[in-house]
């Protein structure tokens, strides 16, 4: 398949990263072991390491790590002969100290990531990360909810800053494919970095939509072994990997690899199978984050009102990464409401 972009088509495998949000930060420093071990004999490109909210993201409002994010990339780094490290970064929750720190640890390359309409904020960590050599990507998030001419500008804040990628992330498995090839396209013909694609399979829509970003010219790719993911999950990398071989693209990542550890590495750490369901459905349909799954559930628990409630409600009132407080609020007033 020929891409747009002269860059070669990378994975970036987000298990260990948005899949955190799908354990509830709970990894072990062996089974992030296990897991980069198989993964870089398999091959892949880019293994992404932090909390699900992104260096500094271990905190009560997003959920505490079971284990100290830098003792997980310092151990994945470790286990690397081939793959490169990766982490997420974003401004307000992670730090330029934290940034050097997981540098100095090994991590290679970063990307910032910051709501779609607040590129700006990203500034000052691309310009360090590129000063330390690193790889700095931007990560424009809830990338569904903003119009197309503003994820434009957005995006060329961020190459201005030094981003060698702009990602459209796909944050609450919101998008249809017409509207991937609406971003990238006009992504493409606005910038000269590579342009990313990350997907949510809120709507069961996850691999047809990055291949439609790939078709668009995407090169930076983000993928989930066993769609181990926030919400729905992501993309799951080992689908995408025989659909494009059986495209002819052979991206030198072992399939038989992927599949096996998929089934033997990563299934038997997942708590939940991330599924469609009532829930994640809610959130594609209403263009919830996908990392407020978990909170949704727990707060409809709590005060006793129908999870899907609570992210249509926050869906209406269009709440962003960072806002998780607003979920308990939101549930407190539909309760009170009942
Ligand atoms: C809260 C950070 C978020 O999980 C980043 C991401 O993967 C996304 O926006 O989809
Ligand atoms: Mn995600």
């Amino acid at each position: 398949m020929t891409t747009s972009h002269s860059a070669p088509l990378r994975i970036t495998e987000v298990c260990l990263r948005d899949g955190s949000h799908a354990v509830a930060h709970q990894f072990t420093t062996q089974q992030v072991r296990d897991v980069v071990n198989a993964l870089d004999d398999a091959g892949m490109h880019y293994i992404e390491v932090s909390h699900g909210d992104g260096l500094g993201g271990s905190t009560l409002q997003y959920g505490r790590s079971r284990v100290d994010e830098m003792e997980l990339i310092e151990t994945a780094v470790a286990e690397c002969k081939r793959s490169k490290i990766a982490v997420l970064l974003i401004p307000g929750i992670g730090t330029v100290q934290e940034l050097k720190t997981a540098h100095s640890l090994g991590a290679k390359l970063v990307r910032v990531a910051t709501h779609v309409t607040e590129a700006d904020v990203s500034a000052q960590h691309i310009q360090v990360a590129r000063e330390l050599g690193m790889e700095a990507l931007g990560f424009l998030m809830m990338a569904h909810s903003a119009p197309v001419e503003v994820l434009v500008e957005q995006a060329k804040l961020m190459e201005s800053y030094g981003a060698q990628a702009v990602y459209v992330t796909d944050s609450a498995g919101a998008m249809l494919p017409e509207d991937v090839r609406e971003r990238v396209r006009a992504l493409r013909n606005a910038v000269s970095c590579e342009i990313g694609f990350h997907a949510h399979n809120n709507l069961s829509l996850a691999v047809a939509n990055t291949l439609t970003a790939i078709e668009e010219g995407a090169t930076r790719i983000d993928s989930s072994v066993r769609c181990l993911g926030a919400g729905s999950g992501n993309t799951q990398t080992e689908a995408l990997l025989a659909v494009l071989q059986r495209r002819g693209v052979d991206l030198g990542i072992d399939l038989f690899k992927m599949m096996d550890l998929a089934e033997h590495v990563v299934a038997p750490i997942m708590h939940r199978v991330p599924e469609i369901n009532k829930g994640s459905l809610a959130m594609g349909f209403a263009g919830v984050y996908s990392s407020f799954l978990l909170h949704a559930e727990r707060a409809g628990k709590r005060f006793g009102i129908d999870p899907r409630s609570i992210l249509i409600e926050l869906g209406r009132r269009k709440a962003v990464g960072g806002q998780e407080d607003m979920i308990v609020d939101v549930a407190a007033e539909l309760a009170k409401q009942k």
